[in-house]
This record gives C-alpha cells, sequence and structure tokens, in this order.
C-alpha cells in the first residue's frame, strides 16, 4: 500500500496551496473572457443579438459537457495530474488563439478601424473557443478531485473546509474578472486605428491561464499523484454491458434473484469493480433531478429589474452574485451549519441540497411577487389582438382625427395621442420629433430630417443634457431620466427663437417606481440557496465516489449543470407565458416538486465510505491492496482474450 507523507500547513496538506491558486487564476481566465464574450460577437463580428446569444449559450454547454471527456482521459489514461497539465495548455492555446481573433489590424488593410476579413476572424475565434471549452470542461472534474485527493484518512473536516474554499476561489476569481475585463475592453487600442480594446480583455485571461498553469506545475513536487488503474472507464462498460446480458440470458423464474442488478456481473468481473460501479451508479441515479436547480439559476431572476433600480449596467449586475458567495460561504460554514449541528439537527449533505433547491424556489416566488408589483407600474400593453398607435400633432392648432370606423381623437397642437384598438393600426414611436423646417443634429444622435422622427434611443439614468444644432444656430435643454421610462420629445419650428424653452415632453411609459429593496430577497435566496446545493453537491460527489471514479463523479456533477443549461435554451425556444410573474411561478413550482422528488430520493439512499467498503471487499477476497491492483490488471488483459461468451468462466467469489 502507498503512503504519502505530505507537507502540512495547520493540519492542511501545503499542495492545496497550488490548486487553489489554479483555480482562482483559471475561473479569471474563463469568466473574464466569458463577460466581454457577447459584445465581441455583437461589436467586433457585427452578428446580431440572436446569433450572439445563440452562440455564447452553446459555448457555456459544450463547457460543461466536455468534463466528461477529462474525467475519462483523467480516470481512464493520463491521471488527474498529467491531464490537468496537457489540456490546461490547450485551454492556454485557446485563449491566446481567441485574443489574436480580436486584434482588428490584423485584417485591416484600408485602415478603417474595423477588420477587411470577417471569416479570418470568426475562424480563429470558433477554433479558439473550441480549445477553451475543451481546456476549461476537460481540467474541471479532475482539478477539484485532485484537490480532494492531496488529504488523508484523517482529515476530513479539513477536506470539507477545502471545498468551500475552493469554491470562494471560483467565484473570486469570476468577481475580479468581470469587474476587469468590461474595463479594459472599454480602452482605446490598435496600431493602425484605436478601437475598443478587445485584445486587452481576451489578453489578461489568456495571462492568467498561463500563470494558472505555471502554479500548478510550481506545486509539483508535493501533490499526491494516484496513477489510473488501467482503463477503469472501458472496464465499467464492458462490466455493466456484461450484467445487463447475463440477467437477460437467465430471465426465467427458474434462477434465484439476485440483491442487485450488477450483480447479474459476478461470474465474470472482479467483485471490488462491481462494488465501485454499483457506488457510482447510485450517486449517478440521485442526480437524475438536479438539472431543475441550474435550470432556474441559470435564469439569471430579476437582472433586468434589478440593474435597472440600482443604477448599475447588465454586465455589472454579474458581480452581485459572487460577492454574495463571498459572503455567504463562511456564514454557512463557521456559524449556520455549526448552529444547526449544535441544536442537534442531522443536517446531512443530502438534507442541505433539498433545502438549496427550495430556497431557489423561494427565489422565484419572491421574484414572481416584485414582478406582479412592476406589472402595476406599467401601461396597459396591447394584448395579441390589439396594436397601439401614436399620432402626434405638429400642425398649429387642435386637430380632430377619426379612425375608421368612428372613433375620435382630439390632439392638441403639438400633443400626443396614445390610443389602443382592436384593430390593427401601425404603431408610430419615437424619441424626438422634428417639427422644425430644417435637418436637426441631437447630440448623439445622427441628424433628423423635418418632420421625421429618431427611433428610441437609450440613455443612462439621471440629468442628461441635449444639444440642437441647425448650422451655426444651437440651443441646449436638459431632462432627468428614471429607469424603466420612455419620453418623447417634440421639437416646435420655433425651437431656435425661445431657446429650446419650447420642446415639449411626453412621458410614454413611466419610470420604475418599484423600490430596489424588493429586490435584494430574490438575490440572496438563489445565493442561499447556491450555497447549500453546490458546495455541498461538489463535496458529495467526491466523499462518495471510488477511489479510482473520482473525476468522473465531479463529471456526473456538473453535467447536470449542463443539462439545465440546455434545458433554459429548450424552454427559451418554447416561447414564453405571456405573464411574466407566471412563468416564475411555474418555475418555483416544478422545483418545489423536483425537491420533493429528491428527498424522497435521498431518503433511501445510505451514505458510503467508498474506501471502507473497497477494504471490506478486498478482505473479503483475501487480497492485499497491491495484490488487488495487480489481479484487475491481470483480470483486463483475460478479458481481452475471453472472446467466446459461452465459455464463461467463473474467476473468483
Ligand atoms: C459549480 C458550478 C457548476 C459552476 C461554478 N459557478 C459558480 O460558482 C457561480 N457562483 C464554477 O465553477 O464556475
Amino acid at each position: 500500500m502507498l503512503v504519502y507523507l505530505t507537507a502540512e500547513c495547520c493540519g492542511y496538506p501545503i499542495s492545496i496551496f497550488f490548486i487553489v491558486v489554479n483555480e482562482f487564476c483559471e475561473r479569471f481566465s474563463y469568466y473574464g473572457m466569458r463577460a466581454v464574450l457577447v459584445l465581441y460577437f455583437r461589436y467586433f463580428l457585427l452578428w446580431d443579438d440572436d446569433l450572439a446569444t445563440s452562440i455564447y449559450h452553446a459555448f457555456v454547454a459544450l463547457c460543461y459537457l466536455t468534463p466528461i471527456l477529462g474525467a475519462i482521459i483523467a480516470d481512464s489514461w493520463l491521471g488527474k495530474f498529467k491531464t490537468i497539465i496537457y489540456l490546461s495548455i490547450v485551454y492556454a492555446i485557446g485563449q491566446v488563439t481567441m485574443a489574436i481573433s480580436t486584434i482588428h489590424d490584423i485584417t485591416d488593410a484600408n485602415r478603417d478601424g474595423t477588420p477587411d476579413n470577417f471569416t479570418f476572424h470568426i475562424a480563429l475565434s470558433m477554433l479558439g473557443l473550441i480549445l477553451i471549452a475543451l481546456g476549461t470542461g476537460g481540467i474541471k472534474p479532475c482539478v477539484a478531485a485532485f484537490g480532494g485527493d492531496q488529504f488523508q484518512e484523517h482529515q476530513s473536516r479539513q477536506l470539507n473546509t477545502f471545498f468551500s474554499v475552493f469554491y470562494l476561489c471560483i467565484n473570486a476569481g469570476s468577481l475580479l474578472s468581470t469587474l476587469i475585463t468590461p474595463v479594459l475592453r472599454a480602452q482605446e487600442c490598435g496600431i493602425h486605428t484605436q478601437q475598443q480594446c478587445y485584445p486587452l480583455a481576451f489578453g489578461v485571461p489568456a495571462v492568467l491561464m498561463v500563470i494558472s498553469l505555471v502554479v500548478f506545475i510550481a506545486g509539483s513536487g508535493m501533490y499526491v499523484k494516484t496513477d489510473p488503474e488501467g482503463n477503469i472507464m472501458w472496464s465499467v462498460c464492458k462490466c455493466i454491458g456484461f450484467a445487463i446480458k447475463n440477467r437477460f440470458r437467465h430471465r426465467s423464474s427458474s434462477y434465484p434473484k439476485r440483491e442487485h442488478w450488477m450483480d447479474w456481473a459476478n461470474e465474470k468481473y472482479d467483485k471490488l469493480l462491481i462494488a465501485q460501479i454499483k457506488m457510482v451508479l447510485k450517486v449517478l441515479f440521485l442526480y437524475i433531478p438536479l438539472p431543475m436547480f441550474w435550470t432556474l439559476f441559470d435564469q439569471k431572476v430579476s437582472i433586468c429589474h434589478f440593474s435597472g433600480l440600482l443604477g448599475g449596467l447588465p454586465d455589472q449586475m454579474q458581480t452581485v452574485n459572487p460577492i454574495l458567495i463571498l459572503t455567504l460561504v463562511p456564514i454557512m460554514d463557521r456559524l449556520i451549519f455549526p448552529l444547526i449541528q449544535k441544536c442537534g439537527l442531522n443536517f446531512s449533505p443530502l438534507k442541505r441540497m433539498t433545502v438549496g433547491m427550495l430556497f431557489a424556489a423561494m427565489a422565484f416566488v419572491s421574484a414572481a411577487l416584485v414582478q406582479i408589483e412592476i406589472d402595476k407600474t406599467l401601461p396597459n400593453f396591447p394584448s395579441s389582438s390589439e396594436s397601439q398607435l401614436k399620432v402626434v400633432n405638429t400642425y398649429s392648432t387642435t386637430l380632430n382625427v377619426t379612425i375608421s370606423p368612428n372613433e375620435h381623437l382630439l390632439i392638441e397642437s403639438f400633443g400626443v395621442q396614445l390610443h389602443t384598438s382592436k384593430h390593427t393600426y401601425s404603431t408610430i414611436s419615437c424619441m424626438f420629433v422634428n417639427g422644425y423646417t430644417a435637418d436637426l443634429n441631437i447630440t448623439n444622435l445622427d441628424s433628423i430630417e423635418p418632420s421625421a422622427t429618431t427611433n428610441y434611443t437609450l440613455v443612462n439614468q439621471g440629468k442628461r443634457d441635449f444639444v440642437l444644432r441647425h448650422g451655426e444656430q444651437w440651443c441646449e435643454f436638459s431632462r432627468k431620466f428614471g429607469f424603466g421610462a420612455s419620453y418623447t420629445f417634440l421639437i416646435p419650428s420655433t425651437v431656435f427663437s425661445d431657446d429650446c424653452e419650447s420642446i415639449t415632453e411626453v412621458e410614454d411609459m413611466k419610470p420604475n417606481s418599484v423600490h430596489m429593496a424588493l429586490q435584494i430577497p430574490q438575490y440572496f435566496l438563489i445565493t442561499t440557496g447556491e450555497v447549500m446545493f453546490s458546495v455541498t453537491g461538489l463535496q458529495f460527489s467526491y466523499s462518495q465516489a471510488p477511489k479510482n471514479m473520482k473525476s468522473v463523479l465531479q463529471a456526473g456533477w456538473l453535467c447536470t449543470n449542463a443539462v439545465g443549461n440546455i434545458i433554459v435554451l429548450i424552454v427559451a425556444e418554447l416561447g414564453k407565458l405571456p405573464k411574466q410573474w407566471a412563468e416564475y411561478l411555474l418555475f418555483a413550482s416544478l422545483l418545489v416538486a423536483v425537491s420533493i422528488i429528491f428527498s424522497i430520493m435521498a431518503y433511501f439512499y445510505t451514505y458510503i465510505d467508498p474506501a471502507e467498503i473497497e477494504a471490506q471487499v478486498r478482505k473479503e477476497q483475501g487480497l492485499e491492496p497491491e495484490e488487488m491492483e495487480k489481479e484487475t490488471l491481470e483480470m483486463e488483459e483475460k478479458d481481452e482474450d475471453q472472446k467466446n461468451e459461452q465459455g464463461v468462466k467463473q474467476t473468483k467469489i
């Protein structure tokens, strides 16, 4: 048996310092790149919103599917250490490729500030993204499991703390990068022309990935490294296949029943392998309902209301989650869980996960309540059988307008009438209406022709100044804008003679009047749910996995997230309920239903100590651990030669 002597500090193996720093840098790299990815698609590659978000979601889903590949490589072939190194190299190459693809000067032959060969930039960035997805997903199940491997049996308390610290590092990395990379992008840079600095915004995450790799290699001498025991995944598949086939062959009632269907592999496969497969399958079965949590989590409940009310940008709102995680993980670990334990309650991991799901459901109920309040402040939007018509009177006296058949609108001179009807009319909406007799230039807008309108233009909240110009003439006016509001400004022909005084403001939609404090509970609830569900799930997946399949079970855990993301995409395609609050309540109810199912499944789950079970099976077989490993390899070889299924021999009982 191999015994590792590891250097310790305060009861923790020193090697985990390198692993958590590596995770921090890697998450900085990943989230930093993600924070500017959609902006790059929209404003550099000039993709429309739909294409940009679809490719973005496909990329994220891929990042959570590739862990299966990484886990197979690690547990069956290279081992976790080498897998992390090789896939981190692939990852770093991907980040560098991505950063290069954002340099507009490479193809900007005519030096007009925009790339001339979009195909080149698209191809390079797609190659970069595929490599990144392969790298980040591939190493993800290995790093957490490799971290867990550093602990000895007597360090189970420290092991649990490690997973919490690991989660803190994930979120610290994501917080910093989400704050920094959008700022880097906003800088101007370039060789021939100065443009938004995407190369810097993608380049810094690339550098962080290289640092992450260097830090990981630096700890090389201190790690506990376990080599894979042959091609375990292949053995697992063959063993499961044989159990199914053998069960089918003995389907007659004359054959005695066996305790577990995997026991039908007893004739040919090693008992230890069968015991290990049983452990993994039991946990994977338990994971079936879990994607529903991620489906709600990834919908990012109230991002729009919250950003509106806090006065922040949606980009910056991505920082709320990691900030809350950094606060809540220590509170839960140091205060809430010990307190619950002191009260004599058994708050087992699966109970925590169930409660976590209920918290997420409550977040959605809270979002629904807020949405109902917001809806009260909104104007009546036309239903599917209605449309809205806005009529602007730029004539000098009151006008009577008749809309067929007999509906009348009375419009004051230079006034606006919003009219909702059960018929179909074209909607006229605008931000500025030019009633002046010539073209006008308005700050930050293109010039408007006489009697023409601008589109709605987004402006920041608060007081804003506008300058109107026509040739030498100009005037200035300011208005205060509230979030969620929309206005139309009517510019009369006398605009310059009265120094912008006669500009009429029409409030098309009232500003948001729901207090921001109402939004806090939902963020708090969903993040509390995440801490209970996700941190516990990470620990649980490690603790319940047999030694040779730790990465595989981590990958299974991450897959629940991938499936959750895919459900989000499907739901988005299927369409929405007419009322947003109803949709929130529907999701909350679904999650409550799923958490009830999960709690029933959890009730029947027996927590195990994989090492103990493995030792017990070995003892039953009268084998020392090393002999056992040798035996497994021999079995593998024998198995390869054994082509004739009819000649099944009883190898070992
Ligand atoms: C454990 C999650 C699937 C992903 C995790 N995300 C967060 O911690 C977000 N708060 C990650 O590893 O990025």
